[in-house]
């Protein structure tokens, strides 16, 4: 068991990283809350496998509790979602003395972190991640949001969880698919932070790899997001780091509509801005082959889908955070470990992303 402690200006909570922790969710979350009535948000995939397990152990602690689902995918964190879900925690009576818990992967994460944030302005949040990108990222930091037609995350909040509670456990029953794209985003923190990160990263050589070496990936994971997080909360200026990959990789999952998860997209984008960053001559070439090796060493895609179009590419990077008056920040490495930041005008993203986007069609 590891507890990595995460203190901002809104909150200090611990995230625990703990195999089979599932089985006494009850009991860690009766440590940080008093008994009240939980609404257990989940989705059709995880709550058939891990919802009547932690309603019985927050039962068993003390809780009421009252499970809702929504249909597991990307589409659900949207506002009918967040209506249906407000309507039944005012229909199931919770009170400013009770809580959300989230019980799923990003998705959920993201959608219940928003919910338990405007619910009678803002009830008590506890995250009980169960996908890899979930344990490894999202649980953790406060980022809570909803999507738009024009792009990623364009609703939300900064809405920090009071516990985070990890069982890698429940990964033994996440699709291989999920399992490899959550690596995308474990690539990205390791690239960030270089040293023995790293060279854990090195030793992931294939798909059955990322399970075996869970515990370790997503303690280093979290260590690295806590204290991004705790230095900048609100994203005022480094925890722009966290997006590197995203700038390309946001626009490719939101044209996709479905088509690359968002690990996946995540992949994509840290290759290709690595290319775009190398043609510029602020890279060295061989760190976008290095990032390619690790992504593409367990299958995951790297190349900008041959249907893409430049059009399409630019207008999904219209609402990227980001943009800040006329320019887009993008996060690039000078060398592994060593991350920096390049302000480019709109008025010269065309030309700026013309590297990669060369055989894409206008
Ligand atoms: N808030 C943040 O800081 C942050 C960080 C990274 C990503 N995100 C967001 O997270 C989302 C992606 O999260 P995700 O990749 O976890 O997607 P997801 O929540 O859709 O989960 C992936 C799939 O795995 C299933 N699943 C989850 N856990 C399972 C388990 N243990 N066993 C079986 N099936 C399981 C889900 O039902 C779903 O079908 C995106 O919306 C992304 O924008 C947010
Ligand atoms: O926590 C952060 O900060 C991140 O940027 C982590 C990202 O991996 C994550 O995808 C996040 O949701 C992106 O946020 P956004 O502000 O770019 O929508
Ligand atoms: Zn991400």
């Amino acid at each position: 068991m590891t507890t990595i402690q995460v203190t901002t200006a809104a909150k200090s909570y611990a995230v625990t990283i703990e195999a089979g922790l599932l089985a006494r969710v009850g009991t860690a979350l009766a440590q940080v809350w008093t008994p009240c009535q939980v609404a257990v948000i989940t989705d059709t995939n995880v709550g058939p496998l891990y919802a009547q397990q932690v309603r019985d152990r927050l039962i068993a602690a003390g809780f009421r509790v009252t499970v809702l689902t929504v249909p597991a995918g990307e589409s659900s964190k949207s506002w009918p979602q967040v209506m249906r879900l407000i309507d039944a925690l005012s229909a199931a009576h919770l009170t400013r003395s009770d809580g959300v818990l989230a019980l799923g992967g990003g998705v959920v994460g993201d959608l219940a972190g928003f919910v338990a944030a405007i619910y009678l302005r803002g009830i008590a949040f506890a995250q009980v991640p169960t996908s890899l990108l979930a344990q490894v990222d999202s649980s953790v930091g406060g980022k809570t949001a909803i999507d738009l037609p024009t792009g990623k995350n364009l609703v939300g909040s900064f809405y920090q969880p009071d516990v985070v509670l990890i069982d890698p456990h429940t990964l033994t029953t996440l699709p291989p698919r999920m399992l490899v794209e959550g690596y995308g985003e474990i690539v990205k923190c390791a690239a960030l932070v270089g040293g023995d990160f790293w060279a854990l990263v090195q030793q992931v050589t294939q798909p059955a790899a990322i399970l075996a070496q869970a515990a370790p990936l997503i303690h280093q994971s979290i260590a690295f997001k806590a204290r991004v997080v705790m230095a900048d909360e609100k994203e005022g200026g480094q925890r722009q780091l966290l997006n590197f990959g995203h700038t390309l990789g946001h626009a490719v999952e939101l044209w996709g509509h479905g088509r690359y998860m968002h690990g996946e997209a995540v992949a994509i984008g840290l290759v290709q801005v690595a290319r775009l960053f190398a043609a510029q001559g602020m890279m060295p070439a061989a760190l976008a082959d290095q990032l390619r090796d690790r992504l593409t060493a367990v299958g995951l895609p790297v190349a900008l889908p041959a249907d893409l179009t430049v059009t399409a590419l630019l207008a999904a990077m219209q609402h990227d955070k980001k943009i800040h008056g006329q320019a887009l920040t993008w996060v690039y490495l000078t060398a592994i470990g060593q991350p920096a930041m390049h302000a480019v005008p709109l008025t010269d993203l065309a030309t700026w992303i013309a590297p990669v986007t060369g055989p894409l069609q206008p």
